[in-house]
This record gives structure tokens, sequence and C-alpha cells, in this order.
């Protein structure tokens, strides 16, 4: 499967980009059965999920606590953990998600790719407060709702990145009349109209 893909474009080592091969492998094998991914974007892996989540790693130096919310079938948060293996061997890595197949599904990637990423098949609501340097969401829920979880799990002085579409300006807007936070967006290199949305200093108004 690897095969088809050209390691240049991702910028890994061959190691980091063997585990992403086989990370994808296991996608396309679980995912007629859990519906990681919608069979459409299936065909696109590596453009639509793996390259749009190492983006996310890209914006972030080494630190103690990535926590993803929501993973999912494990983007962006098991992408960042099978990166950080290498670029950042000494980050926890933990990924939230309350779909205990989908969670199961997390924890044989976890073990396969040899990740320091420990999964925890809980609602965000209920897990214990996670002080994490980074919290990451990608398609969970709308600006004000992440900021609301962010409360709970991101550290003070920790950073929030939240990949958003093209409304993500309104969410923004939306978001303002509870929340008070400083913001950078990124502009998305796989979505020209789309941004990932770095968010520190969160606090309701
Ligand atoms: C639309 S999917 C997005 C998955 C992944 N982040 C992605 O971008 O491909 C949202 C995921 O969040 C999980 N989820 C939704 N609400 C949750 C909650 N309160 N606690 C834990 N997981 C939740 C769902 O089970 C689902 O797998």
């Amino acid at each position: 499967m690897s095969g088809e893909v050209d390691r240049q474009r991702f910028d890994v080592s061959r190691e980091t980009f063997d585990r992403l091969a086989h990370y994808v492998e296991l996608v396309r094998k679980w995912n007629p059965k859990i519906n990681l991914v919608s069979r459409r974007s299936l065909a696109e892996i590596w453009d639509r999920h793996i390259a749009d989540s190492i983006q996310v790693f890209d914006l972030v130096e080494t630190v103690d606590k990535w926590v993803d919310l929501g993973s999912g079938g494990g983007f962006p948060g098991m992408v960042c953990a099978i990166l950080g293996r290498e670029k950042m061997p000494s980050t926890h890595f933990v990924c939230i998600e309350s779909d205990q197949r989908k969670a199961a599904f997390l924890r044989t990637v976890a073990r396969e790719c040899d990740t320091h990423c420990q999964v925890i098949a809980q609602r965000i609501e209920q897990v214990a407060p996670q002080e994490a340097d980074i919290l990451s969401a990608r398609a969970l829920t709308d600006l004000s709702g992440l900021l609301g979880f962010a409360e709970r799990h991101l550290k003070t002085g920790g950073t929030a990145l939240f990949p958003k579409g093209e409304a993500w300006k309104k969410e923004v807007e939306d978001a303002r009349k509870q929340w008070k936070f400083d913001l950078v967006p990124a502009t998305s290199l796989t979505e020209p109209q789309a941004v990932v949305l770095k968010v520190k200093g969160i606090a309701r108004v």
C-alpha cells in the first residue's frame, strides 16, 4: 500500500512512513465495520486525513502532554502520536474517544505502530482534567463547545489546535460572546478556505 504514495511529499523518515502506512492499512481493514472515515475520503486518505493531521503536528514544538478529543479513526491525534514516536519521543499522547469500537481500533493502532499513546474510552466531559500542553480536535463540535472542553482539559498556558472549515470566522464570532481567547489562524495546507485555529489564553467572558 505504501508503495503507491510518495514518501518525500510528507517529509518523514522511512520508519515513520512505514508506521503511517501500517496505520492506513488498519484503517482500510476496519473501516467497512466501524466507519472510521467516509468511503469517499478513504480513497484519498493520504491527502484528506494524513496530510491534514501532519500539518497540525508541524505547528507544535516538543511538549510533555498532547491530548486529542473525539479522535474517531485517529485524526489528527493518532497521526501525531505516530509522528511523535520519532520527532517528540518524550511526549505522552492521549486520544479520548467514547465509541468503544473506535477506541478498540485506536488501541490496536497504538500498539501495532509502537506509539506512546494512551486511549481513553470515555466521554470528554467525564474524563478527569488532563492538564494538556496541547489539545487538538477535528470535526468534533463548534468552537464554543471546543473551548468548553479546553477549559476542562488544557493546562494554564497551553495551546489548543482546532482544524476548521471555511465557516470558521462565524464560529469565532459566536464563541467571542462567551469566551475570551487569543487566536492565530494558520491557513490550511490541504484546503485553501480552511484553517487550523491556534488558541491560547482561554477564559470565560
Ligand atoms: C465526526 S467524528 C471526528 C473524528 C476525527 N476527529 C476526525 O476528524 O476524523 C467525532 C468523534 O468524536 C466522538 N465523540 C463525540 N462526542 C464525544 C464526547 N463527548 N466524548 C468523547 N468522544 C466523543 C465520536 O464518537 C466520533 O468518533
